[in-house]
């Protein structure tokens, strides 16, 4: 079936079908019945900030996710993020449906008031600026300076100040700070199929939930759908997508991301999947998770027992 693939098509493909990304991943993946890791990958190479700290969106990592390849293909495009015509026009047609997963409350004009939110990989803050509009405390937070820039320059022409802010990285220093004063909810968009250690970076972005704090993570599948669609038909055909956007190999399954949020204290309670219409030309929340999906969890940190407590 490979041969049938131009070559830019393969080369986005694994190199069998047994160097999944989950090789490189070390998730465990033998208990859900699958091939256990062939090779273990390169060590990330650390990007630092200027003053010292790892840029990874947790800040208190001391190895780097961040693929600066991956960041610098995004930030080639920050000035197109909030084009309607753009290539990443798909994101501001799924917006609608993607507020909708989290906003719960359909009836309330406002139904995040009082609640806090950091968006981690919020590019030009495309979801982090509906989420402050339905009252949230928005941070958006991005490796990418220029997504940064026309976020905020964005964020100024519809007068959302201050309720929404947005930040190019947080240092170990502003972590602790932060987490004293936020966070309800942590979301992160479409951003864990771009990093190299996604386990990792489920850690990183655990370390910034607080205990009982609310987790909503979107990626793509792995699946040969995804393939068929987000890669060869709306990269290569309809030229929907810049091409080299997604590598199927760093995609991520729904399993697979239930065991690396549970290995980060966070245990998912729904998933749901966003189906794309192509005669209306837009997309839904669905029960089909093969090629976009949401997942919804909560971090959980496990007390010490009053029996173990006593024994001490
Ligand atoms: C596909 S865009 C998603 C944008 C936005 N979340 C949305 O869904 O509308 C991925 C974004 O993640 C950012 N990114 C990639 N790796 C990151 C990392 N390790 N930390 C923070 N941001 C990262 C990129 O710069 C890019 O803006």
């Amino acid at each position: 079936m490979l041969r049938c693939l131009p070559p830019c098509l393969r080369r986005a493909l694994p190199a069998s079908s047994s160097s999944t990304s989950a090789a490189r991943r070390g998730v465990r993946l033998a208990e859900h019945g699958q091939s256990p890791p062939q090779s273990a990958p390169p060590p990330p190479s650390p990007a630092t900030q200027k003053d010292g700290a790892v840029r990874t969106p947790g800040g208190g990592s001391t190895a780097s996710s961040l693929n600066p390849a991956e960041v610098a293909h995004f930030a080639s495009f920050a000035e197109t993020w909030w084009d309607t015509e753009g290539p990443f026009k798909h994101l501001l047609v799924m917006n609608p449906t993607r507020v909708s997963f989290i906003r719960r409350d359909p009836n309330s004009s406002k139904p995040l008031e009082g609640l806090k939110i950091i968006d981690v990989g919020c590019a030009a803050g495309m979801l982090s600026e509906p989420l402050a509009r339905m009252g949230a405390t928005v941070t958006g937070i991005d490796a990418a300076d220029e997504s940064i820039k026309i976020a905020r320059v964005h964020a100024a022409a519809g007068i959302i100040f201050k309720t929404l802010k947005f930040r190019d990285s947080l240092s170990i220093s502003e972590r602790g700070a932060f987490l004293l004063s936020y966070i309800s909810i942590l979301e992160n968009a479409l951003v864990i199929e771009h990093v190299d250690n996604p386990s990792e970076f489920c850690g990183s972005l655990s370390a910034l939930t607080v205990p009982n704090g609310a987790f909503v993570i979107s990626t793509i599948n792995r699946s040969i759908r995804a393939f068929a669609t987000m890669i060869v038909a709306l990269e290569y055909i309809f030229h929907w997508i810049p091409k080299g956007t997604h590598h199927w190999s760093k995609l991520v399954t729904p399993d697979e991301l239930v065991l690396m949020l549970e290995k980060a204290s966070i245990y998912v309670q729904e998933m749901a999947g966003i189906g794309y219409n192509p005669w209306r030309g837009d997309f839904s929340m669905s029960k089909d998770t093969s090629v976009d999906y949401f997942a919804y969890g909560i971090k959980k940190v496990e007390t010490p027992s009053v029996v173990s407590q006593t024994q001490a």
